[in-house]
Order: C-alpha cells, then sequence, then structure tokens
C-alpha cells in the first residue's frame, strides 16, 4: 500500500474514533446527570483503574500498558471535566514533580491552581477551592514528607487515590565553570537526594547550599544569577531554558516518589486491590505493650501493614508520639472495621484506595 492509500485508512479510522469518542461523552454526560442528582463524587479512580485493567487484559495489540493507559487518562480526565470542571491544587511551581503528577492523573486540559506550600494545597481543597489537590508524601530513599503527613492528621481531609512518579533530578546553571558556582538552590529533599554527586562535585566550604519551596522556584532563581545552580527536574530546566550540566544526578536510579490526591468528603467504591491509611492516635504510648498490641491486632487478621511511622504530637514538653499507618484493604473489610471499632475515638481513617504499587 503506498503512503497515500495507508493515510486514507487512517483518516476513516480517526473519523470512527472521533464518532466513538462523542458516543462515549454523551455517555459520561448522563452519569454526570445522575451524580449531580445523587450529589455524588465525579472522580471515581476506582472505576477508572477498572477500565484500565479490563482493557489491558483485552489488548493483543501493539498498544503497551502505558500507552493505554496515557490514552486512557487523557480520556477520563476529558470526560471529568464534561461532568463538571474540577479545579486541581498541586504544590507548585509549574514544572515540580508534582505538576507532573498532577497532569499524569487529571490530563492537560484540567483546570488547575498552582500553590506555594503543601499547606496552601490542603487549605484550597479543604474551603472547597479546588475539588482535588495534589501533594508528594514519600520518596523511596527519603522517607515520608514530615508536613504532607502532619496534615494529614490536622486537617479533616481523605485521600482519593495515590500514584507514584520516578524522579529523576538535574544540575542547571548559567555559569560557564563548575568553579564558578557559588550557590545551588533546591527543596531540602533534593539537596539529600543528590547527596553523592555534590560531595563529589563541590566544597560545601566553598558552595552554599540554599533550601528554597520547591525545585522549580531554585531553577527560577538559578536563572537569574549567573553564579548560581540549581537541582531541579529537567521540565524546570525546560521551562526557565536554563542549561543542563548534568543529568540524573540522583543517588538512586530507583528513586521514586509517591503522591496523593487529596479531596474533601471523599469515598471510593471498594475494590479487591484497595491500601487502607489511617492516623493512630493510642493512649499511654510511652507503656510498654501499647504499640506491639496494636500491630498484633492486623497480624492476627492477616492484615497486611504497608507503612508505620511515628510523628511527635507536640504536647507541651513530652515526648509523646501517633502513628501514620497504612495497609491492604478496604476499611468496610471486617477484619478492619473490627479493629476501627475496637479503637474509636483513637484511630482516624484516611481513606481506602486502589493499591498503585
Ligand atoms: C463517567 C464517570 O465519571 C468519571 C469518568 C470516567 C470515565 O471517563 O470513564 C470514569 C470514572 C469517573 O472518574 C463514571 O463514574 O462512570
Amino acid at each position: 500500500m503506498d503512503l497515500k492509500a495507508i493515510r486514507n485508512q487512517i483518516d476513516t479510522i480517526d473519523n470512527e474514533l472521533l464518532v466513538l469518542l462523542n458516543k462515549r461523552m454523551e455517555l459520561v454526560k448522563q452519569v454526570g446527570s445522575l451524580k449531580r442528582a445523587e450529589k455524588s463524587v465525579i472522580y471515581r479512580p476506582e472505576r477508572e483503574q477498572e477500565i484500565l485493567r479490563r482493557l489491558e487484559d483485552l489488548n493483543d495489540g501493539l498498544l503497551t500498558k502505558s500507552a493505554i493507559e496515557a490514552i486512557y487518562l487523557e480520556i477520563f480526565a476529558v470526560s471529568r471535566n464534561l461532568e463538571l470542571p474540577q479545579r486541581v491544587a498541586f504544590l507548585g511551581p509549574e514544572g515540580s514533580f508534582t505538576h507532573q503528577a498532577a497532569e499524569s492523573r487529571f490530563g492537560g486540559m484540567g483546570e488547575y491552581l498552582v500553590l506555594p506550600t503543601i499547606r496552601s494545597v490542603f487549605d484550597s481543597v479543604e474551603t472547597g477551592r479546588a475539588a482535588f489537590g495534589v501533594v508528594p508524601v514519600e520518596n523511596n530513599q527519603e522517607g515520608i514528607v514530615p508536613e504532607t503527613v502532619d496534615l494529614l492528621r490536622e486537617k479533616e481531609l481523605q485521600i482519593a487515590a495515590e500514584l507514584y512518579l520516578s524522579i529523576h533530578f538535574t544540575l542547571v546553571s548559567k555559569a560557564d565553570s563548575l568553579k564558578d558556582i557559588k550557590v545551588i538552590y533546591s527543596k531540602d529533599i533534593a539537596f539529600r537526594q543528590c547527596s553523592v554527586f555534590l560531595r563529589e562535585y563541590f566544597d560545601e566550604n566553598v558552595v552554599e547550599f540554599i533550601p528554597v519551596d520547591s525545585t522549580s522556584k531554585a531553577a527560577k532563581l538559578a536563572a537569574g544569577e549567573p553564579t548560581s545552580a540549581a537541582i531541579c527536574s529537567s521540565i524546570s530546566a525546560k521551562l526557565t531554558g536554563i542549561p543542563v550540566l548534568f543529568d540524573n544526578i540522583e543517588n538512586s536510579d530507583q528513586n521514586r516518589t509517591r503522591f496523593l490526591i487529596l479531596g474533601k468528603d471523599f469515598k471510593n467504591q471498594p475494590t479487591s486491590r484497595d491500601k487502607t491509611t489511617i492516623i493512630a492516635n493510642l493512649p499511654h504510648t510511652n507503656s510498654p505493650g501499647v504499640l506491639f498490641r496494636f500491630l498484633k491486632e492486623f497480624n492476627d487478621r492477616g492484615i497486611n501493614l504497608t507503612k508505620i511511622e511515628s510523628r511527635p504530637s507536640r504536647n507541651g514538653s513530652d515526648f509523646g508520639f501517633w502513628f501514620f499507618v497504612e495497609f491492604e484493604g478496604n476499611s468496610s473489610d471486617p477484619a478492619i472495621r473490627q479493629i476501627m471499632d475496637m479503637h474509636e475515638g483513637h484511630l482516624k481513617w484516611l481513606g481506602s484506595y486502589v493499591r498503585m504499587s
């Protein structure tokens, strides 16, 4: 077949796709009307995951799993926009890893609110300025993001979904040579994640490391100063037009960050692949066996714990603490229900959502 003939066929298929996509949108609109009548939530991450899984199982063509995901996540985002346009807040500025994470779920067409701090993302969802908020919660090299975990305890928001992103850092600067660099800007966590590279190439007695709110803010600052550098994502290097001196400078090439999508009064339908996150404010945490007995309840019921972190309660001068706990399953599972009931008043449910790891 010649080029023209092949392209004719492509055109025919695109025409069919357009008709089908519009048919899909008609149905989505009906779903939207039903949801509005029932005052139920528009975003159903568990339903989207179910569709993806079904299509990936069904697929026997050239499309890879991630290609199907990329296409469909955009279709879902456009669909939701038709049901009810919903603003999504994320920890900015533009070009941050959180921006990348937000776009991967809410699409390129979404309406975004770029906010300067994790707290302001929580606030915007709490006050309804945004329907959803995207924040980082942990990195597999660095552990949890304390601000996010503390705010999950403080605020009354829920986790609608989680997602994972591979993180790569670049060193950017307008300096001609490394020895001209006097200042390096980045986010504190990024400095730690690139510590091996920094030790090898820079003398901390000569170069000043200045932590700022985000890696993209770091790139913007460095773009305006000829003897400064920044550690940032390649997307913010591109957005600020600052030259990349080194790529992939992170300590581990297995560097992944987990993000949470936060909603208000949000509850997913249970699936068979859920994870649940809670805050445990156990009484008398300094007494022997309190944590042991709590964990034993999970073990006795065969519930797989995936995370436990302790955080200071900041209650006067004492050394009390509370726990950020995650485990497999949905809060409506009878075994999990039992534990929640047993500790009523001491456990705060933050969400049950499809497990992505
Ligand atoms: C159409 C719906 O609303 C949203 C859009 C979806 C879609 O495009 O398939 C799926 C789930 C929801 O996030 C639905 O709930 O079925």
